[in-house]
């Protein structure tokens, strides 16, 4: 059975060995009581976005189901970020994992802390396609997250390649 609120989260790793951080993160999703994971994208190589030259990412998405408040769930992706040995160095910069909330519910939010949904996600290809590809036909913003990805795909700067699906039984439930 899902928990309360359901939330579209989004990871990148560029540092490290990635899979490795991101199936740490997903261990740690996974033994928390209060969330449970409800879909998971395929893995996305990613070149990197922004003024930063660096590796490129693998990236993708998960459907959550929790009982943590935005907040809350703030502090628990960011303790599995530092888990995962992330050093907040260079901003937009390289690191072993970036956990963000993209959407909660249909919430919309802005605090000093928390911007839902996210300000940068309508401008991120990397963000998008894993969500697209996990969100059911109802989701409140699939019309919205489509048109964009059709217009971001047209700029031709943002490179994104769809890899292996992510072999994990933990999470791996059929869409419903
Ligand atoms: N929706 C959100 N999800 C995650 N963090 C958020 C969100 N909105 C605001 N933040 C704030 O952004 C701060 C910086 O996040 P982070 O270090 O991951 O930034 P970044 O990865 O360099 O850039 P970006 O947030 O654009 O991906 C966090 O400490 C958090 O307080
Ligand atoms: N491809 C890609 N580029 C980025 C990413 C990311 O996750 N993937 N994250 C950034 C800062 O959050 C900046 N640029």
């Amino acid at each position: 059975m899902s928990l309360n609120n359901q939330v579209y989260i989004s990871y990148g790793s560029n540092m490290g060995d990635l899979k490795a951080n991101i199936n740490q993160a997903l261990a740690l999703l996974t033994a928390d009581p209060k969330i449970q994971i409800e879909r998971q994208s395929a893995f996305y190589q990613t070149a990197p976005v922004g003024p930063v030259e660096q590796a490129d990412f693998i990236n993708g998405a998960l459907k959550i189901s929790t009982d943590y408040t935005p907040d809350q769930l703030l502090v628990v992706l960011h303790q599995i970020e530092h888990a995962c040995r992330r050093e907040r160095t260079i901003h937009w910069g390289p690191r072993t994992l970036d956990l963000d909330i993209i959407f909660f519910n249909e919430l919309v939010l802005q605090s000093a802390t928390l911007v839902i949904p996210h300000p940068e996600a309508f401008k991120r290809l990397f963000v998008l396609v894993p969500i697209l590809e996990i969100c059911g036909a109802d989701f409140y913003q699939k019309t919205a997250i489509e048109t964009q990805i059709a217009i971001l795909k047209q700029d031709q700067t943002q490179t994104i390649k769809r890899l292996e699906e992510v072999n994990d039984d933990r999470t791996s439930k059929p869409a419903n």
